[in-house]
């Protein structure tokens, strides 16, 4: 079995199918330069890699975990109850309920257990990036700056006009 990757910032979903999802948070990742890893891991199929993985990470070098899981989405929660990284969640647009059974299985924690949910699909997996980006940014005044730089180029984009 390959070994664990960790990065600044580490990507996990439950599935290579998540991947099509879930590559969109690598985006603002890239475009503001900050390296992150990848990897499928599993509450339910998995779990032996996910209690490797999430007690591992904070030891790694990995300050932030981005967590994707579709359906019946244990992944970030389980996660959040065993690191003490901040855990962005991405609940996947599922088959049979849109995202809607994800999203629910992933929001509604119990005191105790934190985790940041972003939107259904693929816009809430490009803003759990940028959300890493920035807690990131708060210890990075540097990575700040370019944040800053990064939302003016953003804001010029979007033209004043409808036509
Ligand atoms: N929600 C979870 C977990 C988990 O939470 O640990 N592991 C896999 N899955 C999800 O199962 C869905 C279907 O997976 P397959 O496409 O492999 O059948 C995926 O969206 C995955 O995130």
């Amino acid at each position: 079995m390959k070994p664990l990757p960790f990065e600044k910032v580490t990507i996990v979903m439950g599935s290579r199918s998540d991947w099509s999802t879930m590559s969109n948070a690598t985006r603002p990742l890239e475009e503001l330069g900050i390296s992150f890893a990848t990897a499928v891991v599993s509450a339910h199929r998995t779990p032996q890699r996910l209690v490797d993985f999430a007690s591992r990470a904070h030891e790694s070098g990995t300050r932030v975990i981005i967590a994707g899981a579709g359906g019946s989405a244990h992944l970030p929660g389980m996660i959040a109850a065993i690191s003490p990284l901040p855990v962005i969640a991405v609940p996947i647009e599922s088959r049979f309920m849109t995202g809607m059974d994800s999203l629910l299985s992933i929001v509604q924690m119990p005191r105790g257990v934190a985790v940041a949910t972003q939107a259904v699909g693929v816009s809430g997996a490009y803003n759990a990036g940028l959300m890493a980006a920035q807690m990131l940014s708060l210890c990075d005044d540097e990575l700040q700056q370019r944040l800053i730089a990064w939302r003016e180029r953003q804001t010029e984009q979007v033209p004043i006009t409808v036509e």
